[in-house]
């Protein structure tokens, strides 16, 4: 459904901050674009959405090209909704008039239905009547998901959606966001440096650096095999290590502690991670990070395994 050819974009010239991005979507599936700050993944979903001008490549939605400002008095296409990492809103207003305004006037009774519903789905009903500007970030960054679903657009851009929310209201929100998605078949694209948002809710990822697209697949095949520690990073603290002279890529999961072993290392620090403690060790005058279900003294030497 989308089709994102070759995708180069350069604020200044000379300098892309996009290079030949290519990459499909079909129709209500979810895509996960992660890398680094500054890697282009706003960029990207800007030049989507049909804000920028683009410098090469083409974005199809089905047979319709999307065009830039160029193109268009108002920028962006219509059937898609982009939720910028600045929210938008209108602060005077309350909540529920803030979503509403995207709504259709002429249908009284199904503006306040469908308001409801999607107050639901950003868990602030009880916030309904109350005016924008005295919400907190967060809160408003959950009112903006909610507004760019008023229209059911038919593909959501969402940039860093969580970044303001508490873990406790961001991991309700994930699942209730994105089964309402789901249900109601609409494709979905978020920036994110959250993992989070990848494994579990991710049909497709792709891993952005300096603007290239340097891994993509599922999430689960790029965590169980993330071809270099840039693309490890996103999901865990990876160790890059060489083993008997060959260079791996190991979570701290894979590395186990055990009775006796050839590989030894000694522990430096202990972080305490709630059900479990990352343990700093020295391997071989390289530092790693191993699982452990206890902590362990400074100094001591232990046995591994690798998986
Ligand atoms: N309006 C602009 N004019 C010039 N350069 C820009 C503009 N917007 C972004 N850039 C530059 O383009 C590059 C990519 O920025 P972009 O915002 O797409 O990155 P990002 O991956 O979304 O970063 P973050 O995760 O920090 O939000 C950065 O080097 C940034 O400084």
């Amino acid at each position: 459904m989308l089709q994102v050819k070759e995708l180069t974009y350069a604020y200044q010239a000379k300098k892309p901050v996009l290079r030949n991005v290519n990459f499909n979507l079909g129709k209500g599936e979810h895509l996960c674009v992660m890398g680094e700050s500054g890697c282009g993944k706003s960029t990207l979903l800007k030049a989507v959405y049909g804000l920028l001008d683009l410098d090469k490549g083409t974005v199809f939605w089905g047979d319709q090209q999307v065009l830039g400002p160029a193109y268009h008095l108002i920028p962006g296409m219509d059937f898609f909704k982009y939720v910028a990492q600045d929210f938008e809103l209108m602060p005077f207003t309350s909540v529920a008039d803030n979503i509403a305004k995207f709504l259709p006037r002429y249908h009284p009774e199904k503006t306040k239905k469908r308001t409801k519903e999607l107050l639901e789905v950003i868990e602030m009903t009880s916030f309904a009547d109350v005016k924008v500007k005295n919400l907190s970030g967060g809160q408003q960054q959950r009112v903006a998901i909610a507004r760019a679903l008023a229209k059911e657009p038919e593909l959501l851009l969402l940039d860093e959606p969580f970044g303001q929310i508490d873990n406790l209201k961001k991991n309700s929100l994930r699942r209730i966001l994105f089964s309402f998605l789901k249900e109601k078949n609409i494709s979905c694209i978020v920036a994110t440096h959250d993992s989070d948002d990848a494994l579990s809710f991710a049909d497709k990822m792709i891993v952005l650096k300096d603007g290239k697209i340097v891994a993509e697949g599922t999430p689960q095949s790029l965590y169980n095999k993330p071809k270099s520690n840039y693309v490890g990073t996103f999901f865990d603290d990876i160790n890059e290590i060489k083993i008997n002279g060959k260079k791996v890529l190991l979570f701290p999961h894979q590395i186990k502690i055990v009775g006796n072993s050839a590989l030894k290392a000694t522990v430096l620090k202990n972080y305490f991670k709630g059900f479990y403690w990352l343990i700093e060790m020295d391997f071989q005058n390289q530092k790693i990070f191993v699982n452990s279900n206890q902590s362990i003294k400074i100094g001591v030497t232990v046995s591994l395994h690798v998986e």
